[in-house]
């Protein structure tokens, strides 16, 4: 079970990927992205506006069910990424990497793609190639998708 939760508002996330698709530039021109649905496809497309790259394919991976690291099953991909062949000359975004499961499944289908992300973890680390930011393992990433700002009493009326 994550201890911490790091929320991240959309204005940060913007930013990040915009610092991704800055590290991105020296190593493009890409045929295109594959977009790792669906916590991928935000920052995917931010970062194809910022490198310019109209062709977005997208590979859909299914693992967790919940919000913590107990609920991760054997990620199985539903959807390939057709248009990106083996990988080669292709960039693919994933929001994080965690344990790396996910990544790695992606890697195998897409050895010659270039893979990056906005956040990861230690176990995760090695299964990108570029990242923008490192989490401690036991913090749960909260992005804005998965949130809503909530009414949140005073201090003097809690626990009245
Ligand atoms: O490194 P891992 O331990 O595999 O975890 C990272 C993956 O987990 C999340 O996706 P999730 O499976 O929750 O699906 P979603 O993107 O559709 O929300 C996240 O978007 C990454 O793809
Ligand atoms: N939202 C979210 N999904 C995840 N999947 C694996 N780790 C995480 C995390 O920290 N946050
Ligand atoms: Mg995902």
């Amino acid at each position: 079970m994550a201890t911490n939760y790091a929320t991240v508002t959309w204005d940060q996330l913007h930013r990040d990927a915009r610092t991704l698709a800055s590290a991105l530039m020296p190593r493009g021109p890409f045929k295109g992205i594959v977009a790792v649905t669906r916590g991928g496809l935000i920052p995917a497309a931010i970062i194809a506006r910022e490198l310019d790259c109209r062709l977005v394919e997208s590979i859909s991976v299914v693992s967790y069910s919940g919000e913590s690291n107990e609920d991760q099953s054997v990620p199985v991909v539903v959807k390939p990424a057709t248009a990106a062949g083996d990988g080669e000359g292709f960039l693919i975004i994933d929001d994080l990497v965690d344990s790396g499961e996910t990544a790695k499944v992606v890697r195998d289908v897409l050895p010659k793609a270039h893979f990056a992300c906005l956040y990861a973890k230690p176990s995760g680390r090695p299964h990108t190639d570029q990242y923008v930011m490192e989490v401690s393992q036991d913090t749960w990433v909260l992005f804005p998708w998965d949130t809503a700002p909530l009414f949140v009493p005073p201090l003097a009326r809690q626990g009245n």
